[in-house]
C-alpha cells in the first residue's frame, strides 16, 4: 500500500526545518550501510525523536512513504536536499575575518549545506588581498562595487559587536537581503529583510544546564 502525504510547504513550522536535516543526515548514513529503505520507526531510533513526529515532519515535504517498509533512501535524500534547498548553492559575502569568521570560511561543510562564500570583507592590511580557502578577502570599502559586480542575496556577519548594526545596514544597502548573525548583537533590520541569529554559545548553555541537572 502506498500512502500519499501532502505537502504544505508555506506553513512549514521552525522546529521541523530544524529536524529535517537530522533525517538528511541519518538518511545518509543508513544509505553508507547498504540500506535501500528507512521508516520513521528506525530514523526514530537513531536520534531520538518520536516516530510520530518523524512521520509528521516528513508530511510536509513531497516524499511517499511505504507502510512498514518506510521511505525509499534515495528518494528521501534527494528530496530533503532539494526541499531545504541544499542543492542549489546560495551565494554569500561574509563581513569579517577573525577567529569566528576565518573559521567559517575554512569549513567546507557549509556548501554541503548550500551556502558558497564567494567574497570576505574585513579593515585588516594584513587580511585584505589574501585568500583564506579560496575566498577572496577585500577591503570594507569595495562591498558596494562587488555587490554590483556579483549581487548576492547573503551576508554573514562575524564583525565586533559594536559595529554589527553599522555593517547591517551597510549590507542592507548595497542590496543583501538575509543576514547570518553571529554577533550577540539583536540587529535592526527592515520587515522585508531575513534574519537568523546563530549563537554556539547558547547551545553551551543549554549544554551545561543539562549536564548538571544528571550530576
Ligand atoms: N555566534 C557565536 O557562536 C559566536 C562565536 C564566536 C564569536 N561570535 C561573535 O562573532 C563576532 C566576531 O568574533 P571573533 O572572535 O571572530 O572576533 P575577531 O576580533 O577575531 O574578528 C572580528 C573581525 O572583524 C574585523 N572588522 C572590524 N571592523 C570591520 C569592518 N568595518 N568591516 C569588516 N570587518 C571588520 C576585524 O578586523 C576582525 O578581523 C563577535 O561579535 C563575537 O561576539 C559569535
Amino acid at each position: 500500500m502506498t500512502t500519499r502525504i501532502n505537502k504544505h510547504t508555506d506553513k512549514i513550522p521552525e522546529p521541523t526545518l530544524r529536524r529535517l536535516p537530522w533525517y538528511l543526515s541519518n538518511a545518509k548514513l543508513m544509505k553508507e550501510r547498504g540500506e535501500k529503505y528507512v521508516s520513521s520507526t528506525q530514523i526514530s531510533r537513531q536520534i531520538n525523536i518520536d516516530a510520530s513526529q518523524i512521520a509528521k515532519d516528513l508530511s510536509f515535504v513531497d516524499i511517499s512513504g511505504r507502510t512498514r517498509v518506510g521511505y525509499e533512501i534515495d528518494s528521501l535524500i534527494r528530496v530533503l536536499e532539494d526541499f531545504l534547498g541544499f542543492t542549489n548553492l546560495h551565494e554569500a559575502y561574509l563581513f569579517g575575518v577573525g577567529s569566528l569568521g576565518g573559521a567559517l570560511l575554512r569549513d567546507s561543510g557549509l556548501e554541503h549545506f548550500g551556502l558558497k562564500i564567494i567574497g570576505a570583507f574585513d579593515v585588516k592590511p594584513e587580511l585584505v588581498g589574501t585568500t583564506i580557502n579560496g575566498v577572496p578577502v577585500f577591503h570594507s570599502n569595495e562591498f558596494e562595487s562587488l555587490m554590483k559586480e556579483n549581487r548576492v542575496n547573503i551576508g554573514v556577519l562575524t564583525v565586533p559587536i559594536n559595529i554589527a548594526q553599522e555593517i547591517t545596514d551597510k549590507m542592507i544597502a548595497g542590496g543583501i537581503k538575509a543576514v547570518w548573525n553571529f554577533t550577540p548583537f539583536r540587529i535592526r533590520v527592515p520587515e522585508y529583510i531575513v534574519v537568523q541569529n546563530t549563537s554556539l554559545y547558547a547551545h553551551l548553555a543549554v549544554m551545561f544546564n543539562r549536564l548538571n541537572e544528571k550530576l
